[in-house]
């Protein structure tokens, strides 16, 4: 038996059909004891369990969410460790992308197969499991003594990474009740930015120890992931996976325990019959979700977010702002790691306006606005960019030492091409806003925080007020970055950063459900590296503004697929979920606006139902609802457990 949903004609007002249908069953049906409605706006749900205050949901979303803290800060604090690691360990450019991106990579890895994982072991051990090998791989981190052991350590970060990142909301959307959802599963997101913040504050203080400042930054993740281990020992099971695992008893416990002693025979019967209606399928469980049109779809949609959150250049914005502060005119390499903080809390602070938004807005709302901000703030940042070129302050000195015939830098006759070669950068001095005395000089090989010859090349004792621009120019348009970069992080953090993850955590089926996080997850991880790893490349090839339009045309594309292809979700049980994508690919989208459509489930119980014949229905729910009911499409009605899903064409 699967639920079914469908569209019912326009949105009603609360005093005709749709009251009607969610009144009439307990005013006119005496042999139909629970019948419960759902609309797309989930204002049934919230009469049900709007007095619920779920404080145990609360403390398991929080130690939960301290897996979303950890993804963040091993992802954020590295780019400061990196300042200190690369002069205490001399380390070459290979290294530091290998040091960054092994993380990244080996969380695309383990989030893969975090599926089968959480499947075999359940959510609660797999969360057990991230936060042991989090804690491993600080300590490694901290106490690393060369660049090796380090890498080692930052692969088993990213493996926690990636475990975590696909359990995390699975978890918190399998014990929360509805209407609280999307609030909780998004808080994941940010404790998430949250952690990148505070990342970004440790990078900011332990610069200043210049010794060994990194094994505390690195080293520092070791204290939540303990946490979270100690906490998670006391925490329970899903309930929906135990049921899965045949342990009903222990299921029963704990829904009640994480409802507060709330009724819960309901949901409990709803989340059986769903599973029993799972177990028929053979195969394995991502061929089961490829040939069955529904998980399919659902699959796409969730894929195709995360990828759409990564192609619209997140981590690129958030790697690339400290460059885009220097580019404003904050040359002190500390003032811009504080400044980066000020980035990231900005991400933080955001990501909490999405929080609020969810259950007031909905995820499909939640998402086209803000990506269409995320696309014109994309805009802005590619303009800045672009006039910033167009005004490149030229080359005006030409040394005709012999030591740079070898190098390109001597082609360039501005700054622009000059900065985008990574062999070289950017030497000027200037007065007011005029830069005078320019050449194009080529980097320090191992650093590039300073020329390799010349003047520049020991910038910190220059007496004559050099600049060593390595990867930006100085420009009278930085303002213009500066504010497409504050509007991007504004309108990306509140529904693009958490959505996908929402979401994705929400419209699988229980059984293809860690599967569905595993693949959508791995999608993301996968499309991070691509974006970080070629971001510098496609600069170089398209120049910073070419490199911006494109991830302007990305975040278009990927606006016309959420338009399509992502229905609303919002308040609807994570069983009748399934049943928003039994309509064709991407027309699931465009016509689940809540304004013209409005989705009703009906479920009855009780063993007078039988939804094939629909003078029954008259019988059940009463004469007023009849006119209702005729539109009737499909209904299914088990004999057994007397639970019947009906749909409206
Ligand atoms: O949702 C998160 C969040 O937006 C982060 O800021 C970003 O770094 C991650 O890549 C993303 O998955």
């Amino acid at each position: 038996m699967r639920s079914m949903s469908s569209p019912m004609g326009g949105r009603r007002k609360s005093d005709d059909g749709e009251r009607s249908l969610i009144t009439s069953p307990s005013e006119s049906n005496v042999n139909n004891p629970a019948v419960t409605a759902t609309s797309a706006t989930g204002e049934q749900e919230h009469t049900i369990d709007q007095d619920v205050k779920p404080v145990f949901v609360y403390a398991l979303a929080f130690f939960s969410a301290l897996g979303g803290f950890l993804f963040g800060y091993d992802t954020g604090v590295v780019s400061g460790a990196m300042l200190l690691l690369k002069k205490e360990m001399h380390l070459t450019p290979i290294w530091q992308e290998l040091l960054v991106s092994s993380t990244v990579g080996a969380a695309a890895l383990s989030a893969l197969a975090g599926g089968a994982l959480n499947g075999v072991f359940g959510r609660r051990i797999c969360i057990l499991i991230a936060s042991f090998i989090f804690t491993v791989g600080g300590v490694v981190l901290g106490v690393a003594p060369n660049k090796e052991v380090l890498l080692v350590g930052r692969i088993i970060v990213g493996l926690g990474i990636g475990i975590a990142s696909m359990t995390v909301p699975v978890y918190i959307a399998e014990v929360s009740p509805p209407q609280l959802r999307g609030q909780l599963v998004t808080i994941n997101t940010l404790f998430i930015t949250g952690g990148q913040f505070i990342a970004s504050v440790v990078d900011g203080a332990f610069t200043y120890l210049q010794h060994d400042g990194w094994r505390y930054m690195l080293g520092l993740a070791a204290i939540p992931s303990v946490i979270q281990f100690f906490g998670f020992l006391f925490l329970p099971e899903s309930p929906r996976w135990l049921m899965q695992k045949g342990r009903n008893q222990e299921a029963r416990r704990v829904l009640s325990q994480i409802r507060d002693g709330r009724s819960i025979e309901e949901e409990y019967d709803s989340i059986k019959t769903n599973v029993e209606d799972e177990e028929s399928g053979g195969g394995t469980v991502l061929w089961r979700m490829l040939s069955y049109p529904p998980t399919r779809r659902a699959l796409m949609v969730g894929c195709g977010l995360q990828m759409f959150q990564q192609l619209s250049g997140i981590n690129t914005v958030m790697y690339y702002s400290a460059t885009i502060l220097q580019m404003a005119g904050v040359r002190d390499d500390k003032t811009a790691i504080w400044l980066s903080s000020v980035t990231a809390a900005t991400n933080f602070l955001f990501t909490l306006v999405g929080v609020w938004l969810v259950e007031r807005v909905g995820r499909r709302k939640l998402t086209l606005g803000s990506l269409t901000g995320t696309a014109l703030s994309l805009m802005v940042l590619a303009v800045g960019f672009l006039l910033s070129a167009q005004h490149s302050p030229p080359v005006t000195l030409h040394p005709t030492d012999p030591a740079l015939n070898s190098t390109s830098c001597t082609l360039y006759g501005s700054c622009e091409p000059c900065i985008l070669d990574p062999g070289c950068g950017f030497c000027y001095r200037e007065n007011g806003t005029t830069i005078y005395d320019s050449t194009c000089l080529p980097a320090n090989p191992s650093l590039a925080e300073s020329a390799a010859w010349g003047r520049c090349s020991n910038v910190s004792q220059a007496s004559d007020e050099s600049f060593w621009a390595y990867n930006y120019c100085p420009t009278p348009y930085s303002w213009l970055v500066l504010l497409g970069l504050i509007l991007y992080l504004a309108f990306f953090a509140p529904g693009m950063g958490p959505m996908p993850w929402t979401v994705n955590s929400e419209i699988y089926p229980l059984w293809a459900r860690s599967t569905g996080n595993a693949c959508s997850a791995g999608t993301n991880w996968i499309c991070n590296v691509l974006v970080s790893l070629t971001f510098l490349h496609v600069a170089q090839y398209l120049t910073y503004y070419g490199a911006f339009f494109l991830y302007t045309g990305l975040a278009l594309l990927g606006l016309l697929f959420v338009v399509g292809c992502l229905p609303e979700t919002q308040g609807r049980r994570l069983e009748e979920i399934e049943a928003l994508f039994s309509g064709r690919l991407c027309s699931c989208g465009a016509s689940d606006d809540e304004t013209s459509r409005n989705i009703q489930y009906i479920r009855g119980y009780g063993t007078h139902l039988n939804f094939g014949t629909f003078g029954l229905l008259d019988k059940t729910f009463g004469k007023e609802s009849l006119t209702e009911f005729s539109k009737v499409h499909y209904g299914t009605a088990d004999a057994a457990s007397g639970i019947a899903y009906i749909s409206f064409p």
